[in-house]
């Protein structure tokens, strides 16, 4: 069972923004010495079932799993459900699975707060999501859950 081995499942609604996060990501990862595999999914409303799938349907085990996408306002309520939906059910996975899940879903007005946030250079939440994982299989080792 590998101790240090994640999964991004990534949203691929905005490319070139995934693609931040991404490297973001991977950058964190690498530099604690762990490795990953990469999922895509077309949007952030699949990224946790995605998880799910990965988590109860293959014979591989994963130290920890990482959200990332990017959710942009638009002119009904839908933007609504997509944010509550994706992050109550991250939760779940979290809480009710004793999955370490860090959540890079970044819920955002406009494409200038969203490549504020996915820039490696500036707020790197691909980065920080990927951290959080990593702590919380830290913790989920520590704790042995
Ligand atoms: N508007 C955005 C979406 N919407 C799509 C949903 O996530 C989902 O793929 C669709 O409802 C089909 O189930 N997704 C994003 O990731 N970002 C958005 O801004
Ligand atoms: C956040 C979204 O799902 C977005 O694409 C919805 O846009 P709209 O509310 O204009 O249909």
């Amino acid at each position: 069972m590998s101790l240090n081995h994640y999964l991004i499942v990534e949203a691929r609604f905005y490319d070139d923004l995934a693609d931040e996060m991404v490297q973001g990501a991977i950058e964190a990862i690498e530099a604690n010495n762990a490795t990953y595999e990469r999922l895509s999914v077309p949007g952030a409303l699949e990224i946790p079932a995605a998880m799910k799938f990965a988590d109860v349907g293959t014979a591989k085990v994963y130290a920890g799993y990482i959200a990332l996408g990017v959710v942009i306002r638009g002119e009904t309520s839908h933007y609504d459900y997509v944010c509550g939906e994706s992050a109550r059910a991250l939760q779940e996975l979290a809480i009710t699975h004793n999955m370490a899940v860090g959540n890079g879903i970044l819920t955002v007005e406009d494409h200038e707060q969203a490549w504020a946030r996915a820039d490696r250079k500036r707020k790197n939440k691909g980065a920080d999501a990927a951290n959080a994982a990593l702590r919380m299989a830290a913790l989920k080792s520590e704790f042995k859950v």
